[in-house]
């Protein structure tokens, strides 16, 4: 870092359009060194391109910060020099080895002793058996691990990760977080974008974002806590017709149903404490007040952004 501080990323009122569009709008964030955050938010909702402004890949139209202590505006090219981003979709050569992506990469960079930078980060990773098997053969978490052994060589200390577990297995995944929280124990800082929520639960702190708007951000429990949702779990037989009728109940933010059961809530506590009285008069149904999950927080998020449309 060019200068030695406890936060990784700090940047406020990032607003970018393309075209008529505003996709992301007055986004703000700080990140500590060493945390791992999480970015969550419906498709097309500007994750893509706020990683790209943190990177120095794109300008923001407004908005200021800093990435790694340099500025985002003037210092782009040293922030990418610090930076390691993971792109969405496999950005190495598929005919090529793993121990030949890996070289190339290192002298992309200009690393002193590429073969020596290539074999070291093929033991760290675990990757030394595969080393001569082609790229294009891995399986999607073998490519992924080999896409954050490449992004991680030229010794970043922010990595920028977009959706890198999307499509690979709940083991291959699994993998791939104790890898993330590894590489944080040693001091970088991470921050990636997930549609999962067992990634999200893994995290130090979310942010959500939806049409562009920072919705929530913080721990779990502040996600929590901030939502101030009152929710009921529902178990019983017809669920579906039943959540077609709750939805219309005044005081009802967010319905949806989870295997077999039907999580209501509202923000509205004195509300949804009349509701589940009433409906759980009807013996067809169980009705259990519970804390609600960081899943229903995001469907409430999303209903009340209008970005479930
Ligand atoms: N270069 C561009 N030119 C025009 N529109 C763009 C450009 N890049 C992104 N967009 C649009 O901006 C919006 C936000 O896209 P972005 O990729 O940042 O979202 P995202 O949250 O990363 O989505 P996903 O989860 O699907 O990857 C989308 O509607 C997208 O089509």
């Amino acid at each position: 870092m060019s200068v030695e501080s406890d936060i990784a990323i700090e940047v406020r009122g990032l607003t970018k359009s393309f075209g008529a569009r505003k996709v992301v709008d007055n986004f703000s964030l700080q990140v500590e060194r060493g945390h791992i955050q999480g970015f969550l938010g419906p498709n097309g909702s500007g994750k893509t391109t706020t990683i790209r402004m943190l990177c120095g890949l794109l300008t923001p139209d407004a908005g200021e910060g800093r990435c790694l202590g340099y500025d985002i505006r003037t210092q782009q090219e040293e922030i990418k020099r610090h930076v390691g981003y993971m792109t969405q979709g496999f950005s190495l050569y598929r005919d090529l080895t793993i121990r030949e992506n890996l070289e190339f990469v290192a002298r992309i960079y200009g690393l002193e002793g590429p073969e020596r930078a290539a074999q070291d980060a093929l033991e760290r990773l675990g990757l030394l058996a595969r080393a001569d098997q082609l790229a294009g053969e891995l399986s999607g978490g073998w490519k992924q691990r080999l896409a954050l052994c490449a992004c991680t060589l030229p010794g970043p200390s922010l990595l920028l990760l977009d959706e890198p577990t999307a499509g690979v297995d709940p083991k291959a995944r699994r993998d791939f977080w104790d890898e993330i929280h590894h590489l944080a124990t040693q001091g970088l800082t991470v921050l990636v974008s997930t549609h999962y929520m067992d990634e999200a639960e893994r995290c130090h702190e979310i942010a959500y974002i939806a049409n562009g708007r920072l919705l929530a951000s913080g721990t779990i429990p502040q996600i929590i806590a901030g939502a101030g949702l009152s929710t009921w779990v529902v178990t019983g037989e017809g669920l579906d017709a039943l959540a077609r009728e709750i939805q219309k109940e005044p005081g009802v933010d967010m319905v949806a149903r989870f295997g077999g059961a039907l999580h209501v809530g509202g923000r509205d506590g004195a509300a949804m404490e009349r509701l589940a009285r009433r409906y759980g008069a009807n013996a067809a149904y169980r009705w259990a007040r519970d804390e609600p999950t960081l899943e229903d927080v995001f469907i409430d998020l999303m209903i009340r952004s209008g970005a479930d449309k």
